[in-house]
């Protein structure tokens, strides 16, 4: 798409039917919060896996603001701030798994998969009241597999309406034994829920499940079907946008030494890491925020059909289907000094004079991403712990850019990320030596 923009300008025809922008004046009149008397663009057909009670796929507005106000609850800042333990719980572990799997920086560590047992573990936990055990195994669960692997293939199935020879091909495309995956994965969504339904007379929690459960008239195939919605939109991304951001400090040391550096001006325990704490470490936030540009975890253009209206000065009739692509415009030297660096210091103070507006990993408006909260709070969280208690040493030298080894499907599908941690706290080898 990038190459397609640069080529043929701000506006793009992918399809018969279907325009790609590459502007944020299109991004805004998309995406943003309509003003009265003016139509929505609402969500395509790309978004229907078959399940209609997922809050990511829902196109009816009613039905999908009746949904959101259900789960905000749970993503409220007193909510969030309820649930911080948890989320240090499992973070701890894992750095304790880093050192111990990672035999204190003698044996290397494939991040690609490892940040996956993390953010996994805390969504399984704040959605269904129990974790998947992947940090204590140090391994991924059979679950976190099946829904990693369905979240690629699910691309497969939505390109039935776009492109209906598909059909035809799809048994070929998919792995054996998919259909029979995908139903386990529903099983064990179902069986979970049902266990989390049994476990709400003996725990009180103010998670997104108890929220669900509060509102009293939701059907357990609902409640399923929603708590994996959670699951799968808020672990993957998270630990995809872990793995860029670990690579990118990596590949630039001077990032690395100086975030590194503020860590421990900030801190001299590892307790004293919390989520408020954090959120005023500024070259953290710039790290943060340009790994979120450089390396978006939703990266595809999220696409809408319009109800008829205009967009960056263009009137588009209903009916066409429209995106933008984020990528394009985080990429794009109009709004960006040298936009292929990675740059956290564009993010602090007056930056570099870029347009920064023109990065959009979280989406706006109605749609927007509903976990951004806890996407940052873990984002600062695990990023400050792991420079705070260790030394990173890049063991995958042979990637030369992360962006053109990473595969698009739906999600990035990652390579191999090799990293070494060495221990740099003492007071933390101590834990790290007595973990099991
Ligand atoms: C770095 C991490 C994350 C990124 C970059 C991200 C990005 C996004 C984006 C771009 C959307 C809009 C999708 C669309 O319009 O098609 C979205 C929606 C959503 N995200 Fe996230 N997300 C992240 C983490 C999370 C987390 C931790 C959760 C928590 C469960 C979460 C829950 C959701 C939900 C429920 C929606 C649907 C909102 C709606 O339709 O009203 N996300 N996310």
């Amino acid at each position: 798409m990038l190459e397609l923009h640069r080529k043929h300008g701000d506006v793009v025809r992918t399809g018969p039917n279907s325009l790609s922008f590459a502007t944020l004046q299109a991004y805004q009149d998309i995406h943003s919060h309509v003003t009265k008397g003016k139509k929505r663009f609402l969500k395509t057909e790309l978004y229907d896996n078959g399940d209609p009670d997922r809050i990511v796929g829902v196109q009816n507005p009613v039905i999908h603001s009746q949904m959101r106000r259900v789960l905000s609850h749970g993503f409220s800042a007193k909510a969030l701030r309820d649930q911080e333990d948890i989320v240090h719980k499992y973070l701890d572990d894992f750095l304790r798994q880093l050192g111990r799997l990672g035999e204190e920086g003698r044996k290397p560590i494939d991040m690609s998969e490892a940040y996956n047992w993390a953010t996994f573990d805390i969504i399984g936990d704040l959605s269904f009241g129990e974790s998947f055990d992947a940090v204590a195994q140090g391994r991924s669960h059979y679950w976190i597999s099946l829904l990693v692997e369905g979240s690629f293939y699910s691309l497969l199935f939505s390109l039935k309406r776009r492109l209906p020879w598909i059909r035809l091909v799809l048994p070929f495309l998919l792995p054996k034994g998919m259909a029979e995956k995908s139903e386990k994965r529903r099983e064990l969504s179902r069986h979970k829920s049902q266990r989390r339904i049994e476990l709400s007379n003996s725990m009180s929690r103010d998670d997104f499940f108890a929220h669900m459960l509060a509102k009293g008239n939701m059907t357990e195939g609902e409640l399923a079907s929603q708590a994996t919605t959670l699951i799968v939109a808020g672990s993957e991304t998270t630990a995809t946008f872990l793995t860029g951001v670990t690579w990118y400090p990596l590949k630039n040391p001077d990032c690395l030494s100086r975030l590194r550096a503020e860590v421990d001006s900030a801190f001299t325990s590892i307790d004293q890491i919390t989520g408020d704490s954090v959120a005023h470490l500024e070259y953290l936030h710039g790290v943060i925020e340009e790994g979120l540009r450089i390396f978006p975890p939703v990266v595809f253009g999220l696409p809408r059909y319009s109800p008829g209206a205009v967009i960056d000065g263009h009137y588009i009739p209903a009916g066409v289907t429209v995106a933008t692509e984020n990528y394009c415009m985080a990429y794009d030297t109009r709004y960006w000094h040298n936009p292929e660096s990675f740059r956290p210091e564009r993010w602090i103070g007056e930056g570099l004079g870029d347009e920064k507006k023109a990065s959009q990993p979280f989406s706006m408006g109605p749609r927007a991403c509903l976990g951004i909260n806890l996407a940052y709070l873990e984002m600062r969280l695990i990023l400050a712990k792991i420079v705070f208690s260790y030394d990173l040493e890049l063991v995958s030298r042979e990637i030369e850019d992360w962006n053109q080894a990473c595969q698009l499907w739906l999600l990035w599908k990652k390579p191999e990320l090799l990293v070494k941690f060495h221990p740099r706290n003492r007071d933390h080898v101590a834990t790290v030596e007595s973990c099991t």
